[in-house]
């Protein structure tokens, strides 16, 4: 399988001045396929944001290739480019222009010299606002957009151009996280009609877990493993990148575990999901969580046992420690008092 609209070449991305060269990474080779969502991820300074540059044709490589279609990107006229590839930034753009006006914009590689719109441009200009889901911001003026709204404005652009590819530097950075999801449904979906390949960067590791077709992962030392998500989990380049101090990927869950000091052992009585976000809570405190003894009667002393009692509306926390039993009503009351008890 061979789709490949975007590839590079011995690739090495960096910031040259007269007197000095800083090589951010060196020697990729990738490609981008038609169809595929691909999402770039990697810690701060990895080299996200002069990668995507480096492949929209904006900061010469300090060697190798990036070609679109077969041409070298840093050959192509800028019109010619913009007929291939589109970018997104993350900057804030407060033009003084309405959403649609904005969007239009979209369209300057491909119209005359005047820029006069077709009426299959207007035809375009439209599929793109309503594609982002925009068709009632389009006559609003774009300063007094939110963050959210002008972000999928900005996107509605970059379709206008009807790129094969288009680059995206964080999209979802100002979006809260419904929107985010939204976002990246809206996205796949895009890349599935059109056809086209979308690169995106971000930190949003889950929705990446989620939605993405293929990770690019940058590491911090300038290495680029390529994958489906799941791939990438399995070979422990997830957690080999990610892990900090006190912060580990687990493996297990797809998401980030902080290491806190292990405060004891808890077991747990009940199911259903309160028992889940049981055992959440009692793990972000620091406790083991086992699960129930044979019976009641053989905890020993110093042991702790909870159990999790859902009747028709309410749920309550029994708790049972040192012969004792206490009664709590809300998860937040029973972590006060398992920090007093462990103290
Ligand atoms: N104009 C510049 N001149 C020299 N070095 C730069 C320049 N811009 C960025 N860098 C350096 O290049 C490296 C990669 O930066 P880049 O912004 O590409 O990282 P990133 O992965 O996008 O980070 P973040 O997740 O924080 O946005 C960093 O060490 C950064 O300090």
């Amino acid at each position: 399988m061979n789709d490949a609209i975007l590839t590079t070449h011995n690739l090495t991305i960096g910031y040259k001045t007269q007197k000095t060269v800083r090589s951010v990474v060196a020697d990729i080779s990738v490609s981008l396929q038609a169809g595929e969502l691909v999402c770039l991820l990697g810690p701060n300074g990895a080299g996200k944001s002069t990668l995507l540059r480096s492949l929209a044709g904006m900061q010469p490589p300090i060697a190798g290739e990036v070609q679109l279609l077969g041409e070298n990107v840093y050959k192509l006229s800028p019109q010619e480019l913009a007929k291939r590839l589109s970018l997104v930034l993350t900057e804030k753009v407060n033009a003084q222009m309405s959403a649609y006006t904005l969007v239009s914009l979209g369209r300057y590689p491909y119209t005359d010299w005047w820029g006069k719109l077709t009426s299959q441009d207007q035809a375009i200009i439209n599929w793109a606002i309503e594609a982002v889901g925009a068709t009632h911001l389009a006559l609003r003026q774009v300063s007094e957009l939110s963050d959210g709204e002008r972000q999928k404005i900005m996107i509605a652009r970059a379709l206008a151009q009807s790129p094969l590819v288009m680059l995206l530097d964080e999209p979802a950075a100002f979006l809260d996280l419904p929107r985010r999801v939204e976002l990246m449904q809206l996205l796949r979906q895009l890349v599935r009609e059109t056809n086209q390949a979308i690169l995106l960067t971000t930190h949003d590791l889950d929705l990446v877990l989620r939605l993405a077709d293929r990770v690019w992962l940058l590491t911090a030392n300038g290495i680029l493993h390529v994958g489906a998500p799941e791939d990438l989990v399995l070979s422990g380049a997830f957690a080999d990148t990610f892990c900090t101090e006190g912060v580990e990927f687990d493996v297990f869950s797809g998401g980030f575990r902080l290491h806190s000091p292990l405060k004891g052992e808890v077991h747990l009585i009940g199911e259903g999901i309160a028992s889940v976000w049981t055992t959440r809570a009692l793990q972000r405190l620091g406790f083991l969580v086992k699960p129930e003894f044979s019976s009641v009667g053989d905890a020993t002393q110093t042991q702790i046992l909870i159990e999790v009692i859902s009747k028709s509306q309410q749920t309550l926390w029994q708790i049972t420690s040192n012969k004792t039993v206490f009664t709590c009503h809300s998860l937040y009351e029973l972590t006060k008092f398992l920090d007093l008890l462990a103290k």
